[in-house]
């Protein structure tokens, strides 16, 4: 049977999940709060009175949410009328109708992924009914810190990239293996780097995103590397023999800044080893998270690469930059990837972003939250398969590459999580450990 989703007050207190909501969340919120109010003055210079009664009442909102979630208030209904509002909506009502009444859905009694999601849609609903900040992207400043805080990690990074670029031609399936694996652990570690676990605070890339991996080997519970390779070798193989079908990829992205810089250069590595056609990469519609990539952060992430004051640098900005011109590398985003729902939802609840997925030959999903929603964030065994947590959600081969920051964690070894919890209670939380988890339906 399915056992029940992760709930803030289950189990024992203080759960990881109870001091998320108790301690991070309005942590999170009373510095969204102090970012809107120390811009002020921008808005009243950008939009005169409107500027300054939008910024007055965007705050009285959040204050009002910040409030309802400290004294475990009742979830309540959205009333932005945007296009996912009624979906959300509906979730609440089938939350209490699960529940048994409308009061019994409140902040510390629901499940943890739905609250937390909530959180930052509520944030969203604050901006929205208040143009003409709506757009203001309340994370912008900590996202853009975070990428100037990493610049020397980047730096090395870029360099490692463009030396593995110029030998390309003579390197061997070996040599092309290693790198490969190299820049798959550097793009799973650059997970660590999210602005959430941290509530805001700094959490930048400081040592080298290279010489540290093989210290780190230790710590990857599960190491599906090799079933990657052989996926993407497998579908160029049918590109050799002249069908044009060579491996599309497709990355469910998660953070900005240093993380987001990891999984663009092992993206062009994959294309310009020939090891894959195109990439797809697939964003937030709106700040998310804390740290998670929307369709600004991509492109300011690129522009800032390219106008780097460092060749390399700017040279793998370059190319980044004419993969997109060409088509090479797409970015796209979708209402589902900001709603609370579990991943084996999308089919009937997003029907075309599932059907796009299932034109890939490999789906790389980013981090913690994905991996929650992948595996429905809910108490299962740590020998449960894979497969079994992911409830129906095969669309194509997939991927997870996750540092452990929240309680869930299957397809382990008999004893190896009884083991961990013997030697470090948070090893769950702690970010770190990972995984590099895969499955294919095509295998089944
Ligand atoms: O950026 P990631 O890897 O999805 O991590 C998100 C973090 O936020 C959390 O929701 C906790 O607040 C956990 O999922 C994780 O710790
Ligand atoms: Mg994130």
């Amino acid at each position: 049977s399915v056992p029940t989703l992760l709930s803030i007050k289950f189990e024992f207190e203080p759960s990881f999940a109870y001091l998320t909501v108790k301690d991070r969340l309005p942590t999170i919120l009373t510095r969204v709060i102090d970012t809107i109010h120390r811009n002020k003055n921008k808005f009243s210079e950008e939009y005169g009175e409107e500027g300054i009664e939008a910024e007055k009442q965007t705050i009285s909102l959040l204050s009002k949410l910040r409030n309802e979630l400290q004294t475990d208030k009742p979830v309540v209904t959205l009333t932005d009328g945007l296009p996912d509002t009624e979906t959300w909506n509906k979730y609440l009502e089938r939350h209490q109708r699960m529940q048994g009444d409308q009061d019994s859905v409140s902040w510390f009694k629901s499940p943890w992924l739905y609250v937390e999601c909530y959180m930052y849609r509520r944030i969203q609903e604050a901006l929205w009914l208040n143009p003409p900040i709506s757009d203001y992207d309340v994370f912008n400043e900590g996202k853009t810190q975070s990428f100037f805080e990493s610049q020397q990690a980047v730096r090395i990074l870029c360099t490692y990239l463009e030396s593995i670029n110029k030998e390309m031609e003579k390197l061997s399936k070996n040599q092309l293996f290693e790198y490969f694996n190299k820049l798959l652990q550097v793009s799973l570690w650059g997970n660590k780097c999210d602005l959430s676990i941290s509530a805001g605070q700094d959490n930048s890339q400081k040592i080298s995103p290279i010489d540290g991996l093989s210290s780190l080997q230790p710590f990857i519970l599960v190491d599906d590397s090799n079933v990657v390779w052989s996926t993407l070798t497998g579908s160029q193989r049918q590109g050799r023999s002249g069908e044009t079908t060579v491996c599309r990829l497709d990355i469910v992205l998660d953070n900005a800044g240093f993380e987001l810089v990891t999984d663009l250069v092992f993206a062009d590595f994959l294309v310009s080893s020939g090891l894959v056609r195109e990439v797809h990469f697939h964003g937030k519609s709106f700040p998310w998270f804390v740290s998670d990539v929307t369709v600004n952060d991509f492109q300011w992430i690129i522009q800032q690469t390219m106008a780097a004051n460092h060749r390399l640098t700017s040279k793998s900005g370059a190319r980044w930059h004419s993969y997109l011109k060409e088509g090479v590398w797409s970015y796209h985003d979708h209402p589902f990837w900001t709603l609370p729902h579990e991943f084996c939802d999308m089919a009937a609840d997003a029907p075309d972003l599932y059907a796009t997925l299932q034109g890939s030959d490999l789906v790389l999903f980013k981090g913690d939250l994905n991996y929650r929603k992948l595996t429905g964030d809910r108490y299962w065994d740590h020998t449960v398969a894979f497969r079994t947590a992911l409830r129906g959600f095969e669309p194509a081969p997939l991927c997870s590459l996750r540092t452990l920051k929240g309680n869930v964690q299957v397809g382990l070894r008999p004893g190896q999580g009884e083991e961990l919890s013997s030697q470090e209670p948070d090893w769950m939380t702690s970010s770190k450990y990972a995984v590099i988890q895969f499955y294919s339906p095509k295998a089944e």
